[in-house]
């Protein structure tokens, strides 16, 4: 915890094969790791080629994101700890259903885990960034945050909260020498799918993108300075016309008098 020139990067989800990639890329950068999960042995077993052979320190913190004294637990760590120069907010989860359907508990736990988590990890890793005047922050949104369906209601706002706030915080801390990414990636073949309410085998084979390639994707935009990375746009176009399309909104959307469509 001195931060004498070590660099630390902690990484929630890791006992999945997407947040295990980020892991071990960044262990190969030459990163420390703080590894959060809700189970130690999940996460000794997905890492344990990072654990066993990279030189480099892991460490393990068991925190289950949606609990908020154990939430809190990792915000404390975020924010004492001067080596950790990099988050990873990769935990996520989807339960896909027509709204009538929701489980309260379950609807709860998932904003807890998509929307407060991030948020919370997110404002507690950039104070000490901030002030150091370095750091990364990678949020972990959707393509559902634009593919919306009928059974994604909850599921698509919170990528859609995440996209939202992590490009407000790239404004608020511009110049600061923090870094901060969003990160869209398309279907990925991971446990995300199992027990979510739809089956990966309903994509085809050709949208369906291995983690490690969305990570090594991602990290390849983060080097390159993108502030939203999309690892299966082809065309980066597309994505700046959006952009500008929502450039050109906002400055009409706020007026003293209706719209004339509106006025009889
Ligand atoms: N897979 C996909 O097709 C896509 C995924 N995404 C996003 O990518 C990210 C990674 O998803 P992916 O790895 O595929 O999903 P997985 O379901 O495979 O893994 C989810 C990870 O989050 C962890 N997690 C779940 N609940 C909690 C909790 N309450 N507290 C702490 N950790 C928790 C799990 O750990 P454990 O259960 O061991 O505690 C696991 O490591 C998510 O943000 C997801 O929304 C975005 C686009 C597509
Ligand atoms: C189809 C997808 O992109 C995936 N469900 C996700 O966005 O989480």
């Amino acid at each position: 915890m001195s931060g004498n020139g070590s660099k630390t990067a902690v990484v929630t989800g890791v006992s999945s094969r997407f947040g295990a990639a980020y892991a071990r890329r960044l262990a190969e950068r030459g990163h420390d790791l703080i590894l959060v999960g809700r189970n130690e042995g999940r996460i000794k077993s997905a890492m344990a080629d990072v654990i066993e052979h990279s030189g480099v320190d892991v460490q393990i913190l068991v925190a289950d994101l949606g609990n908020a004294a154990q939430l809190a637990k990792v915000e404390e760590r975020l924010r004492a700890d001067e080596s950790v120069d990099m988050l990873v907010n990769a935990a996520g989860a989807a339960k896909f259903a027509p709204s009538p359907g929701f489980d309260p508990k379950a609807t709860d736990e998932q904003i807890a885990l998509n929307v407060t988590a991030p948020t919370r990890l997110s404002v507690a890793a950039l104070s000490g960034m901030a002030r150091r005047g370095r750091g990364t922050i990678i949020n972990v949104s959707s393509a559902m945050a634009f593919w919306i369906q009928p059974v994604s209601s909850v599921y698509s706002a919170t990528k859609s909260y995440v996209l939202t706030f992590t490009q407000a915080l790239q404004q608020e801390l511009a110049g600061s020498g923090v870094t901060i990414q969003a990160v869209i990636p398309g279907a990925m073949s991971t446990g995300f799918w199992d027990g979510s309410g739809v089956e990966l085998s309903t994509f085809p084979d050709e949208n369906v993108m291995s983690p490690e390639d969305a990570v090594d994707a991602a990290l390849a935009g983060l080097d390159a300075g993108e502030a939203v990375t999309i690892p299966s746009l082809v065309n980066i176009s597309d994505w700046q016309a959006f952009e500008r399309a929502r450039d050109t909104l906002s400055p009409i959307l706020s007026r003293a008098v209706p719209a004339d469509r509106y006025v009889h």
